[in-house]
């Protein structure tokens, strides 16, 4: 359905007006959860969002955010920003990346398509390198895709391999990659017991070292770079176990920010640099945090950081992380064709619109929002403002982030009446709440509340309408918890924090002196989800959503 044959133009709503300004506001990391200590939302003063939820029962409502209703394998994952924000702006629920890699693994087609033969030719004479995330959160990458693939590549004829890791501790327990490490060293042993040559050669904590997004902070690419492809780096380790257990001991020491290290043999030498003819597979699915890693594999132009070395490899990605800049080039796994979402339509409808995060998220409400498309539409009607993140620190020494900056900018741009669209990620609850830091998400939940005060009292004076939601849980709770709800405790009787999303499901709520008196969620959706989101609000819009998007939360009532 996609290009020529597409009908662009909707249907007008038949009750509801158009030319209405909409505020559009995606809270990172704000779920939904019964009221306690480990709930930052609850415990900070968030009195803009506890009128929204108490004021006006018939248009606050849950939705789901996680599992199967944004596409992901099963209803155990956890929702994350990329199918969060896919969902949301695309109106359906589309196999995601994740699955995508399931399906192609067990059907082993995989190795019939195109990826695979590119990099299978440096098989026999070259290395094979894998770099990516060793964690089983499911959010970017997961450990058991990474085991098939290295089984699958060694069964085709790689005969040298080396893995490159990236340690977690966001989207799963801190600590946890000691175990992974220890996982992942027992099936490269295998290997070679079956006479491949097989070894981690490099590791790193994802946030410090490679797994920078939106070109926040090159030097962590690059960090990466100098490891995984000369073989640089402060630490040197016989075994990926031994490094990840000694660097853990450092004071503070944690997944997320581990320093750099390299495997060496006895006579010092790095095991695994990235020479002309390897081959290399970055094995994340997910693109935010490969692109730029991508950019510095694949460009021969290139002029971020000082590469040293551009060695002629053949890389491709898992996935092909953006469409439009087809980066990179080859991939092993067709990425989610997400076309025809509802930020096109809108704009081709005549919709002007204003999005804005800061750096850490803001190809989340522009990328992610489009259907993991970079650029405009329409760059008439269309007008995308990133504000500057801080770079180099942990955001639980700055919990406010730029929540009232991103507040302002959306504050601004409502009232000068040059948008019908202005639409926000608010990211503090997320990046604060993947800290670990309690206290420091109370501080970041109550920014983002202020944040959002900003943003309706500007739609109240233009007599606008918003819609308020958030793309997964995170913030509402910060503790590990068995099967009965109750916190996990570690060894030593400290309750387990928790750093990564959750299961909740998130509000989405309507309002503002704009919204029409008959308004209020349809009844018969208890199921809704995120992907109900883009039909709402193109009826906000004063348009019908086109017939096979997810259907409309709200019903018109005379
Ligand atoms: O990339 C990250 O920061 C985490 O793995 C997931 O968080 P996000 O999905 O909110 O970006
Ligand atoms: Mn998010
Ligand atoms: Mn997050």
């Amino acid at each position: 359905m996609a290009g020529t044959g597409t009908e662009w133009k909707l249907a007008d709503h038949p009750k509801l007006p158009k030319g209405k300004i909409i505020a559009v506001v995606v809270l990172d990391g704000w779920g939904e959860a019964s009221p306690n200590k480990y709930n930052c939302i609850h415990v900070a003063e968030t009195p803009t969002m506890d009128s929204l939820k108490n004021s006006a029962p018939d248009r606050w409502r849950l939705v789901k955010a996680h599992g199967k209703s944004v596409g992901l394998p099963t209803d155990d994952d956890m929702g994350n920003s990329e199918v969060g924000h896919n969902a949301l702006g695309a109106g359906r629920i589309f196999a995601q990346g994740a699955k995508l890699v399931d399906l192609a693994l067990a059907s082993g087609k995989i190795y019939e398509d195109e990826g695979f033969n590119y990099i299978k030719e440096s098989f026999a004479n070259n290395t094979l390198h894998l770099i990516g995330l060793m964690s089983d959160g499911g959010v970017h990458s997961r450990l058991d895709q990474l085991q098939l693939l290295l089984k699958g590549a060694s069964e085709r004829g790689a005969k040298r391999i080396r893995v490159h890791v990236l340690t977690d501790g966001r989207d799963v327990v801190d600590g946890s990659s000691v175990g992974f490490a220890e996982t992942l060293e027992k099936d490269l042993a295998e290997l070679r017991g079956k006479g491949v040559d097989a070894q981690v050669a490099s590791g790193d904590g994802r946030m410090y070292v490679t797994l920078d997004r939106y070109e926040n902070d090159w030097e962590v690419v690059k960090r990466g770079w100098d490891a995984q492809v000369l073989g640089e780096a402060p630490h040197k380790f016989k075994s990926a176990v031994e490094a990840i257990k000694k660097l853990r001991e450092a004071p503070n020491a944690n997944d997320q920010y581990l320093p750099p290290f390299v495997i060496v043999d006895e006579s010092g030498k790095p095991v695994g640099t990235i020479n002309d003819g390897d081959a290399v597979v970055t094995f994340n699915f997910r693109a935010d945090r490969m692109t730029m890693l991508a950019q510095a594999l694949e460009y021969e132009k290139f002029d971020k950081f000082e590469r040293v070395r551009f060695p002629k490899i053949r890389y491709a990605g898992m996935l092909q992380y953006d469409g439009e800049l087809k980066l990179p080039n080859h991939y092993l796994v067709s990425p989610p064709l997400i076309e025809r979402t509802s930020g096109e339509y809108l704009v081709k409808n005549g919709v002007r619109t204003f999005a804005c995060s800061e750096t850490v998220k803001f190809g989340h409400v522009t990328f992610f929002w489009n259907g993991n498309r970079s650029g405009y539409f329409n760059s008439e009607l269309e007008k995308y403002a990133e504000i500057p993140s801080d770079s180099g620190i942990t955001f639980n020494v700055q919990p406010k982030m730029k929540a009232l900056e991103i507040g302002e900018k959306a504050r601004d741009a409502i009232l000068s009446r040059k948008f019908d669209q202005v639409r926000v990620n608010i990211p503090n609850g997320d990046m604060v709440g993947h800290t670990g830091d309690i206290e420091a998400t109370v501080v970041a939940c109550k920014a983002a509340d202020q944040a959002v005060k900003m943003i309706l009292d500007a739609i109240t004076e233009v007599g606008g309408i918003y819609v308020v939601t958030a793309d997964h849980g995170n913030a509402e709770d910060m503790v590990k918890r068995n099967k009965k709800g109750e916190p996990l405790v570690d060894k030593d009787g400290k309750v387990q924090i928790q750093t990564s999303h959750t299961l909740q499901p998130v509000p989405v709520a309507i309002g503002g002196p704009g919204l029409a008196g008959g308004v209020k969620y349809r009844k018969d959706v208890p199921d809704g989800g995120l992907a109900n989101v883009a039909a709402t609000v193109m009826n906000l819009h004063g348009f019908v959503a086109p017939n096979d998007y997810e259907t409309t939360l709200i019903e018109v009532v005379d």
